[in-house]
């Protein structure tokens, strides 16, 4: 749950998200949103090259049967848990340049695995301030994660990963902390059966 509570993307006088479904009732749209954004990434992900449309395209894909706004970027403030994001108008500015990053840094290929795992969580980090979409944004930074880690040569799955440490990780990222998260992505690598 975000701090911003209504605003235009709610229905009038609630802080549940207008969807293709017209569910009024929260928890009922939790679950079919979390059921169709699973059943969606479960499918092979939009190709892409690794850069912001690419990442748009992503959330299109998982959100594309909820939101009429899949794949673009919001138009309100937010934060959560007093953290504030990026200001929607900075958006695709910040974007362009983590994006841009990405690139110089050649999608963070040929990297040792503790190097990967330190950029990849400098990334994540960025991205997550950055938090493009009203909705969705943890699960789209995950998805892509994987396929910018595949690329990488560092196949990962995800049923390794503790949520809830990755959330503390994601939190201490925030607010500077980067190592917690790099340690998370260098274990999850290194656990997974060769
Ligand atoms: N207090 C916080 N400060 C900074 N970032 C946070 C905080 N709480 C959560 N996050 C980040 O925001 C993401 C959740 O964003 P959002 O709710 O848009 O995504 P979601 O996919 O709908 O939800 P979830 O990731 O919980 O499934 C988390 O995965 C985490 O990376």
């Amino acid at each position: 749950m975000y701090d911003a509570v209504a605003d235009d993307y709610c229905y009038p006088n609630s802080t549940v998200l207008k969807n293709k479904l017209d569910l009024t009732d929260a928890d009922e749209l939790d679950a079919f949103e979390a059921e169709v954004s699973d059943a969606r990434a479960d499918e092979e992900l939009p190709a892409g090259d690794l850069d912001f449309a690419h990442f748009k395209a992503v959330h299109g894909h998982l959100f594309q049967d909820v939101y009429d706004w899949a794949g673009e970027i919001r138009t309100v403030r937010m934060s959560k848990g007093g953290n504030p994001f990026c200001f929607p108008e900075n958006i695709e500015n910040q974007a362009k340049l983590l994006f841009g990053q990405l690139k110089k840094d050649k999608f963070l290929a040929g990297l040792e695995v503790k190097k990967f795992a330190e950029k990849a969580a400098h990334f994540l980090s960025e991205l997550n301030v950055i938090h493009a979409f009203r909705e969705g944004n943890g699960r789209t930074q995950l998805s892509f994660f994987l396929l910018l880690a595949d690329q990488a040569g560092y196949p990962i799955d995800l049923e390794d990963l503790d949520p809830e440490a990755f959330l503390d990780a994601m939190i201490a990222s925030f607010h500077g902390d980067e190592a917690p998260l790099a340690a998370l992505i260098q274990a999850l690598i290194e656990d997974q059966p060769d």
